[in-house]
């Protein structure tokens, strides 16, 4: 039988959990949070906003569906995975099955996470790590694999690897794409390095309507959302200016790291509320297009990741279960005279959204497209693309 490596999870403020490495074994670094969905450990690895954070699930038994294949479908987009390959820096279980059953899976957690390189750590007591991350809010913590290296002996851990400034780096910049490239909804896609003189908006269907989507970090399912309803998406890095193109809609995608770090696209959606193209944003987008609006961030406590955040929406009885993902929110009291808050969060009262008071900009910062669901406000796409 394979000995069971220990692995200990060190947090800022030197508490220790200890358990058993079921992924790759290397030492990382990360902000520890946590998220109490029930399902979607392969949409949620490979969401790009967990670039950085260590992620922990309080749902106790994982693993036990497997995981999916990475199989590329139409326009070459992942089918069951929100990217190329896991965002997070590891994940933390308190049971992990290596015995799997489920019609999709092709190989189980254990045997993805190796291959991809990314650590995994169970027998973790994750509702006391919770409780601690709830009470001291979110916090930094690094994984240590018992090994020839990084010995773990009588709970002092010797491994003395400098912690990132998470706040500090700017993660959009790591995971957006580099080149532009462009979604048809036939199937079909084509890459254009920066630059390239093959690229002309114009030459594009103009039968169609062309949507730039500003990639701070896209899951998969945005671009589907989109292209289910019939628009071109010319998907652009980052830091694109978009605004020399002749474009009919700007969307802005969901994204990882503090949302202060992105100011040079910022200036370039700022450019953009000056015209009346219509203009919708999720997560990391609302928090852009507020910031572009004047407004400002800050930090959550211990953020808000789950599959079951209910939220209202303003001047209205309305409510909606929703999928999140996210550590940073707009400040309400900070919104520009132009724009209103268009959801909040029935929990805790924060900001969910925005909209502006006359033109047809508008973001949520819960995750409309969410893959493994609820899809309750997929409409969100639907009232974008209607306004084109
Ligand atoms: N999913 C996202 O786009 C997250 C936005 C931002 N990184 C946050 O944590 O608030």
């Amino acid at each position: 039988m394979q000995v069971r490596k220990t692995a200990t999870l060190v947090l800022d403020d030197g508490s220790e959990f200890h358990g058993f490495s079921f992924g790759y074994d290397k030492a990382v670094a990360g902000e520890v949070v946590f998220n109490t969905a029930m399902t979607g450990y392969p949409e949620s690895l490979t969401d790009p906003s967990y670039a950085g954070q260590l992620m922990v699930l309080t749902y106790p038994l994982v693993g036990n569906y497997g995981v999916p294949p990475f199989s590329i479908e139409e326009n070459d987009l992942p089918t069951f995975m929100e990217s190329e390959k896991i965002h997070a820096e590891a994940i933390i279980v308190s049971d992990y099955s290596e015995e799997y059953s489920h019609w999709n899976a092709v190989e189980s957690l254990s045997d993805w996470l190796k291959r991809e390189m990314i650590p995994g750590i169970t027998g973790i007591d994750t509702r006391a790590l919770t409780k601690k991350i709830r009470e001291h809010g979110v916090m930094m913590g690094r994984i240590v694999i018992s090994d020839a290296d990084n010995e773990v002996e009588s709970g002092k851990v010797k491994d003395e690897s400098e912690m990132p400034d998470y706040g500090s780096i700017n993660y959009v910049d790591r995971v957006s794409c580099k080149d532009i490239i462009v979604y048809r909804p036939d199937g079909t896609s084509s890459t254009y390095p920066i630059g390239s003189d093959n690229f002309q908006l114009s030459s594009f269907n103009s039968q169609l309507k062309h949507v730039v989507l500003l990639d701070c970090g896209v899951k998969a399912n945005i671009i589907r959302c989109l292209l289910k309803r019939n628009v071109t998406v010319v998907r652009v890095p980052w830091d694109y200016d978009f605004n020399t193109l002749e474009y009919d809609g700007l969307f802005i995608s969901n994204g990882p790291g503090d949302p202060d770090t992105c100011d040079v696209a910022v200036q370039h959606i700022r450019k953009a509320l000056a015209g009346d193209k219509p203009i919708c944003g999720i997560c990391m987008g609302n928090q852009l297009l507020a910031k572009a609006g004047g407004a400002s961030i800050y930090k959550l406590k211990y953020g808000h990741r789950s599959h079951n955040q209910p939220v209202r929406m303003v001047g209205t009885e309305r409510c909606f279960i929703t999928s999140q993902n996210h550590g940073y929110a707009v400040d309400n009291d900070t919104l520009g005279a132009d724009w209103e808050p268009l959801f909040i969060n029935m929990n805790d009262g924060t900001n969910e959204g925005i909209k502006h008071k006359t033109k047809p900009f508008f973001s949520s910062q819960f995750h409309p497209e969410a893959c493994s669901g609820p899809t309750d406000t997929e409409f969100i796409f639907d009232k974008f693309v209607a306004l084109l």
